[in-house]
């Protein structure tokens, strides 16, 4: 029997072919010859056993003939979940990886951002990686941007006119010793959050909302990171943060805030720590501390490529997982040089990979359960499961239509594969060229229709 919500909205439009996924049981669930519809709202109506195409024909209204069917090497995949992407950083990507963070977020990080405050720069890099991105199959960003409240509402802006879901974040910081300029007050930072969050439901914007943003505890007063928690609990918002990322950082961490029994205490302390929390990095977090995490329901991010690119460690993403934090992937861009999530994917594989030459006891993940962290896992880590991550009847279709044998492509298939190896090779050796077509809510995003 095919799974369906039943025939209360008009279907849009049927594709069949081969859709693969992840459900909470099986990072890798493989539907072959099925059909999959959609609805005017853009939400999956039903998927089912192709054989079943005349029943559910007469059930959901329409045509078989109208059934657009996949090729022989293409498939359906959800969308890619960016947990944590800087949209400004995007600006310097590929570049100024020669230091570890804090002299980074010094010398590069902060002049850069500084001059987003200059909206005719902001309107063009902002476009741009909303672009990338999406190209690249990233259906869901978890976006910082600056301290600037109108430049950031124009991320949201951009998100929104391309079609991206989006999480974005004013950035808050009333604490900056090296970059003066780059700083709010207290009062400021405050004010504009507020300013930013009224301003951006105003729009309402279907799938774009804002994240609460303290950038990290070196860059907040206590008594911002606690107005900030209640801010976010006030509006009952999402809330996004670094954490543990470097040694270093752990250290001043420690000093500044000596009645914090952990770096997670400091967040926790503040109200920081909610299931609708994301922290990037946690690469040096305790037991004790993802117990915490566990506890409040607040999620993290893995950023590989940052993590390496910047030298400051390397996530036990095993570790995280037996402990039930739920974890997504990001790309960090810029510490990150890359802002596609496919990358992601390989990094995390070959740190899994580092840990186990550096540790053969260490279970390496496969890349069946890396691809349910950077489709449901992240969904999960951002709280919008029930919206999107897999498809699964009711939630949006957010989802790539994948051709590995795309021509000029960069994969040459020398024989007919089963959809397990096409999946595998796409993840591995695949880029944009292999993205044929994107879809977020249902609204077909890539190819561009506007430039
Ligand atoms: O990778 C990072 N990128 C940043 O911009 C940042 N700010 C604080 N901590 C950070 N880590
Ligand atoms: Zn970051």
């Amino acid at each position: 029997m095919a799974n369906s919500k039943g025939p209360t909205t008009e279907i849009k439009y049927v594709y069949r072919g081969t859709f693969i996924h992840s459900t909470q049981q099986t990072p890798l669930q493989i539907l072959e010859d099925e059909v999959l519809g959609v609805d005017t709202d853009g939400k999956i109506a039903f998927i089912g056993k192709a054989a079943e195409l005349d029943s559910l024909s007469q059930t959901f209204g329409f045509s078989p003939s109208e059934v657009i069917q996949l090729a022989q090497h293409e498939f359906f995949m959800p969308g890619l979940v960016d947990t944590h992407i800087h949209a400004p950083q995007y600006s310097y990507a590929g570049t100024a990886l020669d230091m570890p963070l804090l002299e980074w977020l010094n010398k590069y990080t902060f002049p850069v951002e500084s001059r987003f405050k200059d909206l005719e720069f902001a309107q063009q890099v902002y476009s741009q990686v909303v672009k990338r991105t999406l190209r690249n199959g990233t259906t869901t960003a978890c976006y910082f941007a600056t301290i600037h409240t109108d430049a950031s509402l124009l991320l949201a802006q951009i998100a929104n006119d391309f079609g991206q879901r989006a999480l974005v974040g004013k950035v808050c910081m009333d604490t900056n010793n090296s970059v003066k300029h780059y700083k709010e007050t207290n009062q400021e930072s405050q004010d504009e959050t507020c300013r930013f969050i009224a301003e951006l439901l105003k729009k309402k914007y279907p799938l774009v909302r804002p994240v609460v943003t303290p950038r990290f505890a070196l860059s907040c007063t206590g008594a911002l990171l606690g107005q900030l928690g209640a801010i976010a609990k006030n509006n009952n918002l999402h809330i996004q943060s670094h954490i543990s990322e470097n040694v270093e950082e752990v250290k001043l961490v420690k000093e500044l805030f000596p009645e914090s029994k952990s770096y997670t205490d400091v967040y926790h302390k503040h109200n920081l720590l909610t299931d609708k929390t994301v922290m990037a990095h946690g690469c040096f977090l305790s037991d004790e501390e993802l117990a915490l995490f566990r506890e409040t329901g607040a999620s993290l991010s893995h950023c590989p490529n940052s993590n390496i690119s910047l030298c400051s460690g390397m996530l036990n993403v095993r570790n995280v997982l037996r402990h039930n934090v739920k974890l997504g992937l990001g790309t960090d861009v810029a510490g990150g040089y890359s802002a596609s999530m496919l990358d992601a994917v390989r990094r995390t594989l070959d740190t899994s990979k580092v840990l186990t030459i550096q540790d053969p006891e260490h279970d390496t993940l496969t890349f069946e359960e890396v691809f349910r962290l950077a489709t449901l896992g992240g969904s999960q880590a951002l709280s919008l499961d029930d919206r999107t991550g897999n498809f699964e009847v009711g939630k949006d279709f957010d989802a790539l239509r994948v051709n590995v044998a795309a021509a000029d492509g960069p994969i040459d298939l020398i024989k007919i594969e089963e959809p397990k190896i096409i999946l595998e090779k796409f993840l591995n050796l695949g880029d944009d060229r292999n993205i044929v077509e994107v879809f977020v809510a249902g609204r077909k995003v890539v190819p561009f229709t506007k430039e």
